[in-house]
């Protein structure tokens, strides 16, 4: 008998699930394409996040944790998991939710306000930081001064840092984020490209520590695909806010995007496999070497770039030979530089903004002035 029909039932009609072999199939699993019922759904999806907990040695018990929040479906669903795991097998750990607000209207307001309902849902302690407290700009005007071609780069530097200091203030050295298997395929994809190989040696660590930060961050979806979160958000009726940033993702990663999803139609497994891919690649010594060698004679001096926008138009963030346990000279916050990344980036918009402020003195030429301005002093 075949496997098909070992799950049909006499009746010959309503196919069974092929885990538990007793009810109906409702869902057929993206990561393998198996046909399974919602229960076995459940059951696998959470299993394989504690089996990643648990093999990593991600949390000790007695451990503070902070979940990054963003009212999205990765940290609803990772909120979620988290508290019914801890529950479940007893980790001990004491979870806090911990959301960012970058200070973008009509976006990250409303999906604040799901974080708040979540609050309650769940029973967890909420703290919110935001942009305008911490750097005094918000991601708004950010982009009405820098444009909207970097705001991902913008983002994301000044929302790790948001996040250890919020998590600080909290009393907390562990941020669990909800970044899941198709974000890391799509980093190590990205880096692949790019050609950059020292950022590809780290794509797929599932534990980070930003340098001189005494935060650790961890992904416990590493390994869940994008499409098994939105299935188990849905069935689980979980409350999230599903609208995109208002800005567009950085460009090139959203073409890595399209390309993995691509792939991913073809063959489900690639997911999984360019990850186990990024585990497995060493880099030689060598090359590491070469890497650096090449940013310095690049910038023609012995110190390796701070600020380098790339010709995809990303912005890269060099070193300055800082070591741990430093503090940045600016903001005084924990930082292996000498400045710490966000306060190069804010420095840059100080200026722009000095600067733009001083050109409209005279005559005004709108939004194509504003971004040759900034592109021709940030760095
Ligand atoms: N404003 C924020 N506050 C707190 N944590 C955040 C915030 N934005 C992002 N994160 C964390 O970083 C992870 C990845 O964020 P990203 O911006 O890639 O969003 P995403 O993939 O749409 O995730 P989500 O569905 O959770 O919003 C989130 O799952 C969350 O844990």
């Amino acid at each position: 008998m075949t496997n098909d029909e070992k799950t049909k039932t006499k009746k010959g009609n309503l196919k069974l699930c092929e885990l538990c072999k007793s009810r109906k199939q409702a869902i057929k699993r993206p990561k393998n394409l198996q046909k399974i019922c919602k229960e076995c759904f459940y059951h696998v999806f959470e299993t394989e996040i504690h089996q990643t907990i648990v093999s990593n040695n991600l949390f000790f018990p007695g451990e503070k944790v902070a979940i990054g929040a963003s009212g999205g479906k990765d940290s609803t669903v990772l909120a979620y998991v988290l508290k019914l795991l801890n529950e479940r097998y007893n980790y001990g750990l004491e979870l806090v939710l911990l959301s960012i607000d970058e200070g973008i209207v009509g976006y990250r307001d409303d999906s604040l306000a799901t974080v708040q309902r979540n609050k309650i849902q769940y029973n967890l302690p909420l703290e919110i930081v935001s942009y305008r407290d911490l750097y005094n700009w918000t991601m708004d005007e950010i982009v009405s001064c820098a444009g909207i071609r970097n705001s991902c780069t913008y983002c994301g530097v000044l929302r790790r840092q948001a996040l250890d200091r919020g998590a600080a203030k909290l009393g907390i050295n562990h941020v669990v984020t909800g970044h899941n298997a198709d974000d890391m395929a799509e980093t190590v994809l990205m880096n692949i490209l790019r050609g950059d190989l020292a950022r590809l040696e780290n794509s797929t660590t599932i534990c980070t520590k930003s340098s001189g930060s005494p935060i650790k961050r961890s992904k416990p979806f590493k390994y869940i695909y994008q499409k098994e979160i939105v299935l188990y958000a849905h069935y689980k009726k979980l409350d999230y806010f599903s609208t995109e940033c208002t800005y567009a993702p950085e460009a090139f990663r959203g073409t890595a995007r399209v390309l993995m999803k691509n792939l991913e139609k073809i063959r489900s497994s690639c997911i999984t496999d360019i990850i186990y891919s990024g585990e497995n690649l060493v880099l030689k010594e060598k090359k590491k070497r070469q890497q650096f060698k090449k940013k310095q004679n690049a910038n023609g001096s012995k110190e390796p770039t701070e600020v380098e926008i790339r010709n995809d138009g990303s912005i890269s963030l060099g070193k300055h030979g800082f070591k741990d346990g430093n503090r940045c000279t600016r903001c005084g916050y924990l930082s292996s530089n000498t400045i710490c990344k966000a306060c190069m980036l804010l420095e840059g918009l100080e200026k722009s903004k000095a600067k733009i402020m001083l050109e409209n003195d005279g005559v005004t030429d709108g939004a194509a002035k504003l971004t040759r301005t900034l592109e021709s002093l940030t760095f």
